[in-house]
């Protein structure tokens, strides 16, 4: 596993408004997209172009264009639909598949309810959305179907990282599988609960109201 962390003062500033329990769910919304956008820059860095010949006003010349197959976003529901939105808008011929997981609050194991992927992702740059990397149950499951189902490169944004999680994380995925996680912030530890400290609490709940 490979880990970027973007050290950056406007990341800061909107993750910081974004942990603030004042903070309505009209504005974690609008955070949560302009964060993804500003993660997104990074975490594309290495998407694959092919060489691609235009004409300007002025005269010929060859650009580049994202290359086939098509990226494939997938944001864990349901808070990671929170950053489709910023995602879609930089990487706008990505295809969109859905994975839905569920914490169980006592033992905190992933569970997958929804499912609506292709599945053969054969030679496909993958982008998993998930703001809250927390004991890593979720993102180990999520990137482990989508490996099993040949997607070449996996790369997670995370808005918070975890200590704990990123090590569970990183002993799934050793160095030599195409996975990178990249986050805004590592956090200092797990509550009793699974909670990220400081983190910003249930970031489903906060985007979308308690259930
Ligand atoms: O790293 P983990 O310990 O697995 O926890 C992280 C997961 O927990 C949260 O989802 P939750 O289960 O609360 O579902 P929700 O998005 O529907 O609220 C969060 O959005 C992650 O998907
Ligand atoms: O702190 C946490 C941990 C898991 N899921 C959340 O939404 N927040
Ligand atoms: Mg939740």
């Amino acid at each position: 596993m490979r880990l970027s962390v973007i050290d950056h003062p406007l990341v800061a500033h909107k993750l910081t408004a974004l942990r603030d329990r004042g903070t309505d769910s009209p504005t974690f919304r609008r955070l949560a997209d302009e964060l993804v956008t500003l993660l997104a820059y990074e975490a594309t860095r290495d998407v694959a172009v092919e060489p691609h010949p235009i004409t300007t006003p002025v005269g010929p010349t060859t650009g580049v264009r994202i290359r086939s197959p098509k990226p494939i976003v997938v944001p864990i529901l349901r808070a990671g639909l929170g950053m489709l939105d910023g995602m879609v808008r930089l990487l706008p011929t990505a295809e969109v598949g859905f994975l839905g997981m569920l914490r169980d609050e006592e033992t905190l194991q992933a569970k997958t309810y929804a499912n609506r992927l292709p599945d053969d992702l054969t030679g496909r740059h993958c982008f998993v959305l998930d703001p809250m990397l927390a004991t890593g149950g979720t993102l180990v499951s999520s990137i482990t179907y989508l490996l099993e189902r040949g997607a070449q490169d996996v790369t997670a944004l995370c808005l918070l990282a975890a200590p704990e999680g990123l090590e569970v994380v990183r002993t799934a995925f050793d160095e030599h599988a195409q996975v990178t996680v990249v986050t805004a912030a590592i956090d200092e530890r797990l509550d009793e609960n699974g909670y990220i400290v400081p983190g910003l609490g249930d970031a489903g709940d906060r985007l979308y109201g308690v259930v």
